[in-house]
């Protein structure tokens, strides 16, 4: 896949085992993100998915872990046509400050093939035993003092 690695002297997003879904990310900046902050980490890079392709930018189950960092939009969606410079925006959920320096890995990005759909507007949808149920309408989800 062509990249333009413009955040010189940084690693390319890798996987970190041969195994591994997402390839690590890091962050191009330095930046402090205060308790309940959010900001949109500049990585440097800028890339060209193959059309059919995108890639979701997820967060590190580490740092939501230990520190309370996320991904607000999870999975953050990278169309195949887009030339700007990928961003990764974090939270910080936690109750401290989080320091991000130039290099740290902030979040791993996986390529995903895309199903685009056509409508097909219709009068009536085929009935199901679902039917209109939803939200909690198979039950599962007892109120307390219910
Ligand atoms: O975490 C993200 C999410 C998006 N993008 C970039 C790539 C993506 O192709 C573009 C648009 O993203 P999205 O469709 O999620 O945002 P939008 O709010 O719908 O903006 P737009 O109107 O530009 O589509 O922004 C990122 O760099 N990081
Ligand atoms: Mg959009």
């Amino acid at each position: 896949m062509k990249i333009l690695p413009h955040g010189q002297g940084l690693d390319l997003p890798a996987y970190a085992t041969d195994g591994a879904a997402g390839m690590d990310v890091v962050s191009a900046e330095d930046v402090t993100l205060a308790p309940g902050a959010r900001h949109a980490v500049a990585t440097g890079l800028a890339m060209a998915i193959p059309p059919g392709f995108e890639i979701q930018v997820r967060p590190r189950s580490g740092l939501a872990l230990k520190h309370g960092i996320s991904v607000p939009n999870a999975p953050g969606t990278i169309d195949s046509d887009y030339r700007g410079e990928l961003k990764v925006i974090l939270i910080n959920h936690g109750a401290q400050p989080f320091e991000i320096l130039r290099g740290d890995r902030v979040a791993q990005l996986v390529l995903a093939p895309v199903t685009r759909a056509a409508w097909l507007p219709v009068q009536e949808l085929e009935s199901t035993e679902r039917g209109e149920g939803g939200f909690g309408s198979t039950g599962g989800v007892v109120a307390l003092g219910s």
